[in-house]
């Protein structure tokens, strides 16, 4: 069903999991008032109710927004990621359904990176269990198992915004990085590039893991993995738990063969803080565990805020989906005296002619035109004058493999 667009008033943004107030506050001071906020992410039939009258919805990585829930969301004009990943939306569904997915690429991941270090000094040096054992009245005064950090190696798996940023910050503290990809990357400092992640594991002392969820990413890391790893070493994983055999790390732990470990991400995570955590990892001195606060700081979620909540105000007010991570880009200048139609349809050969020959039949001028298209869909926006917006989008909506339609006045 195509879709036009309201006034701002009557535009519903869904906030969930506490985003941070940076984002309402650009939504207001762009116009938009109407604005639901949940501190928590919602359960299935709460998530259903509010998000049936939503225009936008901003979530960050508890809300699975999967196939049925966005086919349930005939409102939706688009999607805000208020972190990196986006793997709990439904991406291709969304796409066909003509939703626009943005994310923030950038702005936890120094967060990520500076975590990832602490935990690598606090592990070579055993901190975890002593602080434990202190806990407990106990007292493990020893040099055995504590190591300087400066001459040892860190192997990152994922050399992309968090692992480039972890190598440049262990390289200042003396480490040898190398680093697996799967892309050839270009190695910043004195990192290298490693094409074997067997060679890799087998060399580095540290191994960290900044890899995002992909069908190619599910359990990389299992028995055979921990196995290649040095005895003695570490693991850190602060990308996302689907990507660990989290039982097989757990028996490499409790046989010593890696000295400890930091995990920020889990296979399952509890929905909100009010949820227990159950991990097979629990109780595990040399662990270190946290609830996926990798990106959590007071900066990284503002700057989050701002950039997300700007991205879908400008999509909504002007039609650009610069970095949308699901749709076709298209950099749009702010249009002034006319109206802008935004056309969204199935990537099907002549589409574009038959727009133009539908509008050149009815007189309709068109001032400007842009067009980008996936694989699956096409994305046209066009400037017309405001006296013949609505006929122009009577037009449009007739077209054959149109999913939607919006006027922006
Ligand atoms: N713990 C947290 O709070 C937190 C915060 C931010 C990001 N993350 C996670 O960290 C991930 C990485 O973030 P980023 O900003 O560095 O992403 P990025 O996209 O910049 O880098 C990811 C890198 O992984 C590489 N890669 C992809 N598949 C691979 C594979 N199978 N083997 C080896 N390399 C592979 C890519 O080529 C890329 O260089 C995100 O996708 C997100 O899931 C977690
Ligand atoms: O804030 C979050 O919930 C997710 C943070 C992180 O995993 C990301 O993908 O950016």
């Amino acid at each position: 069903m195509a879709k036009h667009s309201l006034d701002k008033d009557k535009i519903k943004i869904l906030l969930l999991e506490g985003v941070h107030q940076s984002a309402v506050d650009v939504f207001e001071r762009a116009g938009y008032t109407n604005i639901e906020y949940h501190k928590a992410s919602l359960g299935d039939e709460a998530l259903h109710e509010s998000i049936k009258d939503a225009h936008f919805v901003g979530i960050r990585s508890r809300t699975q927004l999967t196939a049925d829930v966005l086919k349930r969301a005939e409102k939706l004009i688009a999607i805000g990621c208020f972190c990196i990943g986006t793997n709990q939306v439904d991406l291709a569904t969304a796409e066909l359904l003509g939703i626009p997915v943005f994310n923030a690429p950038f702005s936890n991941t120094r967060s990520v990176a500076e975590l990832v270090l602490g935990e690598i000094i606090m592990l070579m040096r055993g901190i975890p269990e002593r602080n434990a054992i202190a806990h407990r009245g106990g007292w493990m005064k020893t040099a055995a198992g504590s190591y300087e950090v400066r001459g040892k190696t860190l192997g990152v798996i994922g050399y992309g915004h968090i692992g480039t940023q972890l190598g440049i910050l262990a390289e200042t503290l003396g480490m040898r990085v190398v680093f697996f990809d799967i892309e050839d990357k270009l190695p910043l400092g004195n990192a290298q590039q490693i094409h074997s992640m067997e060679q890799l594991l087998a060399q580095s002392d540290v191994v960290s893991l900044h890899v995002p969820e992909t069908p190619q990413t599910k359990d990389m890391i299992g028995t055979a993995e921990f196995a290649a790893m040095r005895k003695g070493s570490i693991f850190i994983n602060a990308s996302r738990g689907t990507v660990v055999d989290i039982d097989a790390l757990t028996v490499a732990l409790k046989e010593r063969h890696l000295a400890g470990a930091a995990i920020d991400v889990f296979p399952v995570e509890p929905q909100s803080n009010d949820d227990e955590f159950i991990s097979p990892l629990r109780g595990l001195d040399n662990v270190l565990l946290t609830p996926h606060v990798g990106g959590s700081t007071a900066e990284a979620q503002e700057n989050i805020g701002i950039e997300v909540a700007g991205k879908l105000a400008k999509y909504s007010d002007n039609g650009s989906t610069v970095s949308a991570v699901n749709f076709p880009e298209v950099s749009l200048p702010m249009h002034k005296g006319t109206s802008r139609l935004l056309h969204i349809h199935q990537n099907r050969p002549g589409v574009l002619i038959k727009i133009n020959k539908a509008f050149s039949e009815k007189g309709i001028n068109i001032a400007a035109q842009y067009l980008q298209t996936t694989a699956e869909i096409g994305y046209v926006v066009m400037e017309v004058d405001t006296h013949q917006a609505e006929e122009a989008l009577v037009e449009l909506k007739a077209i054959e493999g149109t999913l939607r339609t919006r006027v922006l006045f």
